[in-house]
């Protein structure tokens, strides 16, 4: 069966029931049990969740339309209608008092994506500005709390994008961290200067699969190459989808000559990384650990990203159950987050929320 092109398999969909669960997906009722670890599975397969096919069917789920369909919501679903979402992954913002409850006597950490997270999705990636006021947003937040930007992007790009020198800065999915150069008071971690580089010796292969990909997508319009430092993007957001399969071709023919490096997804991006063991969610830890947290138990961390390569900080979190995730979507996931937030307004308007009310408490 095919629903807004992703493809289920109408034996795995026609048994499972709807309504909701906390992680986006429907409710695993005594009957749907087993199906609905099929559907898990054919989701995983196709994807969805933390996988790396790069399949036309992959390529086509990463757009949020297409995701739409993966809940399994019906396809005549309106936009207005999708803010049953929030019901299912409860908007934080609903919530805020959750969160003030479990911050109690403890310090709330905070690590934030940047695209589609702090900037807003856009055709061109080197026009994802972030607003003024959101910089300033973070800006406050950092005053209080240690916080730390994760991006996908190069270290140093996310820097220009963002400006704001009181904060940690993870690029490259993690593989590249830093510290702040104007350490906020709180922080008590100033004597080091943190610099994390894990798979620095996979610099000349990524520059080398760069400029191979450069040459061998060129001829594919609207395709953007990104060299990310320690990884690079294939965009395909502004190319036709008929051209998706030829595209993700020529990306996996590149890679076929090189086993050291896998391939992942974002929101239309194919991603090329070192296949050490290493993600966003490791750079979480990392950190953690640099301020001085890595055993307390009065810490709150606080993941907010809106991709899949956020889900493995999600994961980090709830394994550790410790703080928690807020995926920012607009439609159902798959997701290890708690709560969610539909977009970048609402992001800048819960971190203004929690610098208020930790005014006013540190007042009282
Ligand atoms: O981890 P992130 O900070 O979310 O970075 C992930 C990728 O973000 C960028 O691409 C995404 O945003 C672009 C601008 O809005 C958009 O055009 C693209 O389709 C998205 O995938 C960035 O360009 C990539 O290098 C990052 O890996």
């Amino acid at each position: 069966m095919t629903r807004q092109g992703l493809l289920v398999p109408q034996e795995i969909l026609g048994t499972i029931s709807t309504p909701a669960t906390v992680m986006g997906l429907p409710p695993r009722s005594a009957t749907s049990t087993a199906n609905y670890k099929k559907l898990m599975t054919h989701l995983e397969l196709h994807g969805i969740g933390s996988q790396n096919c790069a399949s036309f069917e992959s390529m086509k789920a990463s757009s949020p339309t297409h995701l739409r369909s993966v809940a399994l919501l019906p396809t005549s679903h309106s936009e207005s209608e999708d803010s049953d979402w929030n019901g299912r992954l409860p908007s934080v913002l609903n919530k805020f008092e959750e969160i003030t409850e479990a911050a109690k006597g403890k310090k709330i950490v905070m690590f934030l994506d940047y695209d589609g997270t702090l900037s807003p999705i856009v055709d061109d990636p080197d026009s994802a500005f972030m607003s003024e006021a959101m910089r300033a947003a973070v800006k406050s937040v950092a005053k209080y709390f240690p916080t730390a930007i994760v991006s996908g992007r190069c270290r140093d790009k996310v820097y220009n994008f963002v400006q704001l020198s009181e904060l940690y800065y993870a690029g490259s999915h993690g593989l590249d961290i830093k510290g702040p150069t104007k350490w906020p008071k709180h922080i008590k971690a100033k004597a080091k200067s943190v610099l994390c580089q894990p798979a620095s010796s996979f610099l000349p292969m990524i520059n080398e699969v760069y400029n191979l990909l450069l040459e061998k997508t060129k001829v594919i319009p609207g395709s953007k190459v990104e060299n990310n430092r320690f990884c690079v993007s294939v965009h395909y957001r502004c190319v036709e989808e008929k051209r998706w399969n030829r595209l993700a071709e020529e990306v996996r023919s590149v890679l076929s000559s090189y086993p050291d490096l896998k391939l992942t997804q974002g929101r239309k991006v194919l991603e090329i990384r070192p296949i050490i063991e290493w993600d966003k969610g490791k750079a979480l830890e990392f950190l953690l650990n640099e301020l001085g947290f890595a055993d307390c138990n009065d810490i709150l961390p606080v993941y907010i990203g809106d991709d899949r390569t956020d889900e493995d900080a999600f994961k980090v979190l709830r394994d550790r159950g410790q703080g928690f995730g807020i995926l920012v979507s607009k439609f159902p996931k798959e997701t290890c987050a708690t709560y969610s937030l539909r977009e970048p307004s609402e992001v800048k308007d819960f971190l203004r929320r929690l610098v208020e009310w930790k005014r006013i408490s540190m007042k009282s």
